[in-house]
């Protein structure tokens, strides 16, 4: 039986809108094999002024910046519904050929601070071709979908609704934050502590759970790039 090759490394596509220092956990561990033969192909950014994008820069990576208004597919101030919607659809429509007809061709999205949702013209194509793309949530599954969810967490401990919190990191699905979870963990909250506390604990914990989980899911897409090639 001819051996098997070793298969390309997993390309990985990072996208964010923030900081990035989900995405420098990222970079750090592809980097010294905590997230094995693997290779981050390439960051998006929705917003221009992501640190995101220097820390790409400074790695080495190339990186883009592409924008719901500021390319074209939605004007500035729109509110009619109906357009927004089309506009949405455009983008995503858009960003999905970026992805799949342009250089990147990646193997793993990694949704790290990407603030914003993705309908079907985006999830569609990329479901179709295979492409796995995952999301790190500050929130433990059903919790806190949404924006702010170490806020509305912290709210809820100060006014004894809850005992803790969590993360995680899921598939991405339509609907937000409801895809399957790869890896959740459990955050406690401390009496008297900070709102800036607790989401420095948490950014802490999340730095090793994207790294994780990044891992898993890459090993798993080359042990079936490893089969397929057999
Ligand atoms: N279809 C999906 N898209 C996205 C998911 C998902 O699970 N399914 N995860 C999010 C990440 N995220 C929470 O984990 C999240 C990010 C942003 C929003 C949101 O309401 N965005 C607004 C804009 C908010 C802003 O610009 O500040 C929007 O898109 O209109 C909700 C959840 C990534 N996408
Ligand atoms: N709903 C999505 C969401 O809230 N994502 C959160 O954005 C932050 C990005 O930090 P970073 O830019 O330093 O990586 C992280 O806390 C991540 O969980």
């Amino acid at each position: 039986m001819t051996p098997a090759r070793n298969p390309e490394p997993c390309r990985i596509v990072v996208m964010a809108s923030g900081n990035g220092s989900n995405l420098q956990a990222i970079i750090d561990a592809v980097r010294d094999g905590r997230i094995p033969d693997s290779k981050i192909i390439g960051l998006i950014v929705n917003r221009g002024k992501a640190f995101a994008t220097q820390r790409a820069e400074k790695a080495g990576i190339p990186w883009e910046y592409f924008n719901l208004v500021s390319h074209g597919f939605q004007a500035k101030g729109e509110k009619d519904p109906q357009r927004v919607q089309e506009a949405r659809d455009h983008y995503d429509a858009a960003l999905a050929r970026k992805l799949l007809d342009g250089d990147y061709k990646p193997d793993l999205v990694i949704l790290a601070g990407w603030m914003y949702v993705f309908g079907k013209q985006f999830l569609g194509p990329l479901e179709a071709a295979g492409i796995k793309i995952i999301n790190l949530h500050p929130a433990l599954p059903g919790q806190y979908d949404g924006t702010n969810a170490i806020g509305r967490a912290f709210d809820d401990f100060q006014a004894g609704k809850i005992k803790g919190t969590g993360i995680m990191v899921h598939y991405v699905i339509t609907q937000v934050d409801r895809g399957e979870p790869i890896l959740v963990r459990e955050i406690e909250c401390r009496e008297g502590e900070e709102l800036s506390e607790l989401e420095q604990r948490i950014h802490s914990h999340e730095h090793e759970l994207i790294v994780e989980a990044a891992a898993k899911v890459t090993k798993e897409i080359q042990r079936k790039k490893g089969l397929l090639q057999q």
